[in-house]
C-alpha cells in the first residue's frame, strides 16, 4: 500500500509495503429476537433478555420469582401469537439484519479494497449472538474490530448490554483486538437525512397526514431520572428530522411505546396519544419509529396493527405506518458514513506502519521546517 501523498516522507522511509491486507471485523449488532414464533422459543428468548440487569432493575431475588412464576409461564404464549402474525420465513429483525450485513459488506469491500473486511451480524440476545461473532473473529485472527450497535439513540437498556458482553469476553482472552464502538448516531446528518427522505417518499406515494407521530421505544421513567440520556436523544432526533422537513410545531409530536411491567415509563405514551387524537376525530396520522433500525414485532405488530386499531376505534381516520430504514440504500449510506472514517484510519495505519504521518503537518509546522532547512 503506497501513500497517496507524493511529497510524504513515508514514501521513502516507511517499511516495505505489507503483503497482507489488515483483517477488520465490523459487527452490526441489534437487540435479538426469538428463533421461532412458538411459545417455547419466545420463552427462551425472554428468559435471556429479561434476566439482563440492564433491562430489569428490580432486585434479583424478587425478579427471579416474578420472572419464573408469572412472566415465563404466561407471556410467551400471547407474544408467540403476535410473532406468528409478522413472521415470514424468519423473524423480520433477523432477516433484515442479514440483508444489512450483506449490503454493508458489499459497500465497504468496494470502498476499502486495501483492507480484508468481514461484516458480521450480532445480537445481544438469541442467535447469531455477539459472543459467537466475537469467538469467530478471534479464531480468524482479526485484530481490528469496529462495533456498530444499530440503536441510533443510546440507552443503558439497549446499547450498554453490548458493551457488557464485550467486557465479559475480554478477561477470558490473551490476545485482544483493537476495538472501537460507535456509541450512538442519533443526530448524525446521514441518519437524519435517511429518515427525512423515507418520510418524504411516503408522502409522495400516499399523501401527507395531518400529524406526524415520532414513536420511540420507551424506557422506565426512573431509568431516565437516574441519567439515561435516551429520551433526550429521541427528542433531538425528532427535532432534527422536523427541521429537515420544515414542519410547524402543531404538525408533529414525540411519543414512547412498548411499555412493559407496572412502573411509570417515559411519557407521553404512544397508545394514549393516538387514542386522544382519535377522540378528537383527527382525519389522518402518519407514524414513524426512528429508534428501530429494522422492522420488528414492536413496529409491524404494535404500531402497524395494534395502535391503528386504537386510533381508529377511538374515532380517528386514515392511519399509516412509515416503515423502518431496514436495508434501504440511504440507511446503508449512513452506516458506510459512520464506518468509513474508521476504516480509512486503519488503512492509513496499514500504509504507514507506526510512522507519524508528517504529510499531514499543519502549514505552520511546514513553514517552520522549511525555514530550518539547511
Ligand atoms: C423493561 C423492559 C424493556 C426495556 C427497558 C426495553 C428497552 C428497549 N427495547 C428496545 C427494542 C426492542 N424491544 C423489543 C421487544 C421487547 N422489549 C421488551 C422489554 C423492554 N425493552 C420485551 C419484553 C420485548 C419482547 C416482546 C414482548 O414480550 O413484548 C424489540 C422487538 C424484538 C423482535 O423480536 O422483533 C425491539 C427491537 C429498545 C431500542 C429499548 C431501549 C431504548
Ligand atoms: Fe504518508
Ligand atoms: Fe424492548
Amino acid at each position: 500500500m503506497t501513500c497517496v501523498n507524493e511529497s510524504c516522507y513515508c514514501r521513502e522511509k516507511s517499511p516495505a509495503a505489507p503483503t497482507e491486507r489488515t483483517k477488520v471485523a465490523i459487527f452490526l449488532a441489534n437487540l435479538g429476537t426469538p428463533t421461532a414464533p412458538t411459545a417455547a422459543a419466545v420463552r427462551t428468548y425472554l428468559r435471556e433478555f429479561l434476566s439482563d440487569t440492564r433491562v430489569i432493575e428490580v432486585p434479583r431475588l424478587i425478579w427471579f420469582f416474578i420472572l419464573r412464576l408469572f412472566i415465563l409461564p404466561l407471556r410467551p404464549k400471547r407474544v408467540a401469537k403476535a410473532y406468528a402474525s409478522i413472521w415470514t420465513n424468519e423473524s423480520p429483525m433477523r432477516e433484515t439484519l442479514l440483508a444489512q450485513v450483506a449490503a454493508v459488506q458489499a459497500r465497504v469491500s468496494a470502498s476499502h479494497p486495501q483492507l480484508d473486511i468481514t461484516v458480521l451480524p450480532a445480537m445481544s440476545y438469541g442467535e447469531p449472538s455477539m459472543r459467537d461473532a466475537m469467538a469467530q473473529c478471534h479464531a480468524q485472527g482479526i485484530d481490528q474490530w469496529l462495533v456498530l450497535p444499530l440503536f441510533p439513540q443510546y440507552s443503558a437498556t439497549s446499547t450498554a448490554p453490548l458493551y457488557d458482553q464485550i467486557a465479559r469476553w475480554i478477561p477470558q482472552q490473551r490476545r485482544l483486538p483493537s476495538l472501537q464502538i460507535i456509541r450512538d448516531y442519533h443526530a448524525h446528518p446521514r441518519y437524519i437525512r435517511a429518515l427525512a427522505e423515507s418520510i418524504k417518499a411516503h408522502w409522495a406515494a400516499h399523501g401527507q397526514a395531518e400529524k406526524l407521530l415520532f414513536s420511540f421505544h420507551g424506557i422506565p421513567q426512573p431509568y431516565a431520572d437516574k441519567g439515561d440520556p435516551y429520551p433526550e436523544h429521541c427528542r433531538a432526533t425528532a427535532a432534527a428530522v422536523v427541521r429537515e422537513l420544515g414542519l410547524h410545531d402543531e404538525q408533529w409530536c414525540v411519543s414512547f411505546q412498548s411499555r412493559f411491567g407496572l412502573q411509570e415509563w417515559v411519557k407521553p405514551y404512544t397508545d394514549a396519544t393516538l387514542e386522544a387524537w382519535g377522540k378528537l376525530k383527527l382525519a389522518s396520522v402518519d407514524v414513524v419509529c426512528p429508534a428501530f433500525s429494522a422492522d420488528c414485532l414492536e413496529t409491524l405488530e404494535e404500531i402497524a396493527e395494534e395502535n391503528r386499531e386504537i386510533f381508529q376505534h377511538a374515532g380517528g381516520g386514515r392511519y399509516a405506518y412509515i416503515g423502518a430504514l431496514n436495508d434501504h440504500a440511504l440507511h446503508i449510506d449512513m452506516m458506510d458514513a459512520l464506518l468509513s472514517p474508521r476504516l480509512s484510519a486503519i488503512a492509513s495505519e496499514q500504509a504507514h506502519g507506526t510512522l507519524t504521518h508528517i504529510g499531514e503537518q499543519t502549514s505552520a509546522q511546514a513553514a517552520l521546517l522549511s525555514s530550518q532547512a539547511p
